[in-house]
């Protein structure tokens, strides 16, 4: 699957909804609404759903992190080979909620290239997503930490961050996707940030949380 590039792609976080039975769930709506919709998303589970999620559904499956190493000694770290091996396409970097140094990013994008992963490096700010384009990842994800989780949407709420991370991440790297996120919850936001620029969108509550994620992701897609 490398080389196919979803609209949407649900982070299922460390949420409770993200794992199990309920993950199970979340992923299979995610492969319906893209086969009914045609709009590929894709999911980054819990490094334990990896491999059963990649197993059982037919969409693109992402690792929430992935270290800076090489297969070796390093105890207790997330190898990319590794994350391949279980059936991921590609990996988040550098989410908001797992920070890396500058020197870390590029490492954690080199190591993931290396073991044939997409990179979805996530930043919050435009000077930040400047400097990721420079490491020719995938994708870029600009979330404002201060909009995530909060139901309130970025495309709303800043849309100008969309907008100028998409023109300072173009002129680096016209080749990089640039994702929005935080708060997206509808198919209005998706829309919006699309016009906005973006390539697509990264979340996580307005579908993981929710009680019919089915129902949320057919609004998601409805108005691309
Ligand atoms: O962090 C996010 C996705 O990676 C955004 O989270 P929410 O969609 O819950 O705001």
């Amino acid at each position: 699957m490398p080389g196919i590039y979803p609209k949407i792609i649900i982070n299922f976080k460390a949420y409770n909804e993200g794992f199990g039975h309920s993950a199970h769930n979340i992923a299979k709506a995610s492969e319906f609404v893209s086969e009914q919709s045609g709009v590929l998303i894709g999911v980054a589970p819990s490094y334990m759903e990896i491999h059963p999620i990649s197993k059982h559904y037919e969409i693109p499956v992402y690792a929430q992190h992935v270290d800076a190493i090489e297969p070796g000694a390093h105890t207790g770290h997330i190898l990319a080979d590794a994350v391949r091996h279980a059936g991921a396409i590609g990996t988040l970097i550098n989410h908001s909620e797992r920070r890396l140094t500058l020197a870390d990013v590029s490492g954690a994008v080199d190591a993931a290239k290396k073991a044939n992963l997409q990179t979805v490096v996530c930043t919050n700010n435009i000077p930040t997503s400047a400097a990721a384009a420079a490491f020719s990842p995938d994708f870029i994800a600009i979330e404002p930490p201060e909009l995530i989780g909060s139901g309130i949407s970025v495309a709303t709420a800043d849309p100008a961050i969309i907008e100028d991370s998409v023109k300072a991440v173009k002129n680096i790297n016209s080749n990089v996707r640039v994702l929005a996120g935080a708060g997206i919850s509808t198919g209005d936001c998706v829309k919006r940030a699309l016009e906005l620029g973006a390539d697509g969108v990264l979340l996580a509550s307005g579908v993981v949380k929710a009680k019919d994620p089915e129902e949320v992701l057919f609004n998601l897609v409805s108005k691309i």
